[in-house]
């Protein structure tokens, strides 16, 4: 079962050139365990400008590639669980958008590649990941020793069905790393993360990079860890920030025993069975 820890999330800003946005991340990271973090999150696509034709010539694999190096070594050092945001992923042809988490011997504890890929058209907004991204197949509860993490990247969260197969399957946390932006972040973001936190009666981390008003996608902020009630624990602005939370495993027992909705739930009446 999960244990208190202390759970930082990094609001980075990400630049153009990838060896500045993996030192800066690094420096980051290294500035959150300096204030007690055991568990350090990153945001979505922190090595890479978030702009779909781009993700290919900043991919990289595992495990030879800069950053998943840099990610290893530092949770080593630091003696910390590491969710590495993400990066643009290659293996073979395929360029996924992948989050991947390091324990404190270095050691890789999970792989998400994001399974949701975000497509849209929206005013003011049109995205489509799956111009140049590949979505993963499968979902990601790892084990890290202080709690269980079910990883979610950003689109992913949209889909409740994804956030309670991995409340079903153990995670105390759904840790998010993000980029939502600034047509469906004022909506979304807030009630998205409180949402799957009260679903699934489990903390939620989202982590955002910071704005950049000058970049083609301008990201949201606002980082935020709601708690198992659907509390706010913690939110960031839109700049650069560390935003840090005691993680307290007595709140999702206390909530569940409160509310029972996991054991309440209708299992038997929850398939359609179309009659013709
Ligand atoms: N990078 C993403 O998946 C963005 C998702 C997003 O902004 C949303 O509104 O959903």
């Amino acid at each position: 079962m999960i244990k208190k820890c202390k759970l930082a999330i990094c609001q980075i800003k990400v630049a153009e050139d990838k060896a500045v946005n993996i030192k800066h991340a690094g420096e980051l990271v290294r500035q959150a365990a300096g204030r007690g973090a055991q568990v350090v999150v990153l945001p979505e696509m922190f090595n890479c400008p978030y702009e779909t034709h781009l993700f290919p010539g900043y991919a990289e694999t595992y495990p030879s590639g800069e950053t998943v190096q840099m990610l290893s070594r530092l949770a080593a050092e630091l003696d910390i669980v590491l969710v590495g945001g993400s990066i643009p992923e290659r293996e073979k042809d395929v360029v996924y958008n992948t989050c991947f988490t390091f324990g404190p011997r270095g050691t890789l504890l999970g792989r998400h590649r994001k399974v949701h890929l975000f497509d849209v058209d929206l005013p003011g907004l049109r995205v489509q990941e799956s111009s140049t991204l590949g979505p993963g197949s499968e979902f990601t509860v790892i084990d890290a020793g202080w709690c269980k993490i079910g990883v979610m990247i950003c689109f992913d969260v949209r889909f409740p069905e994804l956030a309670r197969l991995l409340a079903l399957a153990g995670a105390d946390i759904l840790v998010v790393p993000a980029a939502f932006n600034t047509v469906t972040g004022p909506a979304h973001w807030d009630l998205t993360m409180r949402a799957r936190a009260v679903d699934n009666q489990v903390f939620v981390a989202a982590a955002s990079p910071a704005r950049d008003n000058q970049g083609g996608y301008v990201a949201y902020g606002h980082s935020m860890v709601v708690d198992p009630w659907g509390d706010v624990l913690a939110r960031a602005g839109t700049g650069e920030e560390i935003i840090m939370v005691e993680v307290n495993p007595e709140k999702i027992r206390e909530v569940r025993r409160r509310l029972p909705l996991l054991t309440l739930r209708r299992t038997d009446l929850y398939t359609i069975n179309r009659k013709r």
